[in-house]
């Protein structure tokens, strides 16, 4: 497939997203870091360009979405759009997002997600758990049965101080060589995040699920070299030096009400995953339950 097709592909999974899960009507939406963010941005202004209380000069109307970036390119995407970017430490307190939208590295068939990929994790997760519905968008090839299937490494934000400590962790957790992920000018050394952290990128074997778990496919704990998503997103988390973990899963909605959370549906988990395919049409895979 052509790089135009791959685009394409994002394109109309971007406007799928956006139709199904917007509304002019919003105060706050989330936007995500990456490349296919961009297309999603694109048809929220599209959708808004044809909203006509978002176009009207008049002063009655309410005031304008605030959108919520997930770091530097992610502000720039929306300030390009002509859209109104509000910083999430400026967030009223109990300001609840409507809607968070970004993108995936790898996605498995509980919708557990890689994310980092472009060193855009930790304000990413932020935003997904203070929105009411998290939508990713990616292309086909993102889609997987599990996490680890083809996306080689888990990415971890780091602080600088501590990355070796931390790459010794991981190889004791059982990750085979993981490495700091150089800046794309080589000589300028470790790429830095919008925390001024570094990336580790770390490799371990495919991911289990609970199912598997429970279908004796491995323990899931490490023990026996396997490794349950869940369990490893806190075992790495655990680390001290560790700012954030590139896997997006754990709890669903529910428990996340039960534990009074101030998300709605809550979780790092999205609640749909839209996927631009080979043959241009949008397949959805949704949460269960
Ligand atoms: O670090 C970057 C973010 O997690 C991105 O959302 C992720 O890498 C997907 O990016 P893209 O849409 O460019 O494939």
């Amino acid at each position: 497939m052509t790089e135009s097709k791959i685009e394409e592909a994002k394109r109309l999974a971007g406007i799928k997203a956006v139709a199904d899960h917007f509304d002019p009507s919003f105060s706050y939406v989330g936007i995500g870091s990456g490349t296919t963010i961009i297309y999603v941005v694109e048809a929220l202004k599209d959708v808004l360009s044809r909203t006509p209380s978002h176009t009207s000069s008049n002063p009655t109307t309410k005031p304008a979405i605030q959108f919520i970036p997930t770091g530097y390119q992610s502000r720039q995407v929306i300030i390009k759009a002509g859209l109104t970017p509000t910083l999430f430490d400026n967030l009223p307190e109990h300001a609840v997002l409507d809607v968070a939208f970004d993108g995936a590295d790898e996605v498995d068939e509980d919708l557990n997600c890689i994310k980092g990929g472009g060193a855009c994790l930790f304000q990413e997760k932020l935003v997904a758990e203070r929105a009411r519905k998290f939508v990713c968008v990616a292309d086909y090839r993102k889609a997987k049965p599990r996490l680890l299937t083809t996306w080689p490494t888990i990415p971890i934000e780091v602080a600088p101080i501590a990355a070796r400590i931390v790459l010794s962790a991981l190889t004791a957790l059982g990750s085979k060589a993981p490495l700091i992920r150089s800046s794309p000018l080589e000589k300028s050394g470790p790429l830095k995040t919008d925390q001024d952290f570094f990336i580790i990128d770390a490799p371990f074997p495919t991911l289990l699920t609970p199912t598997d778990v429970e279908a004796g496919k491995g323990k899931g704990d490490g023990s026996d070299g396997t490794w349950e998503v869940v369990n490893l997103s806190k075992a790495i988390k655990a680390i001290t030096g560790v700012l954030e973990v590139g896997l997006f899963c754990g709890h669903d909605g529910i428990e996340a009400e039960q534990l009074g959370k101030r998300t709605a549906k809550g979780g790092q988990k999205p609640i749909a995953v839209y996927f631009g395919m080979e043959d241009g049409t949008v397949e959805v895979r949704r949460r269960k339950g």
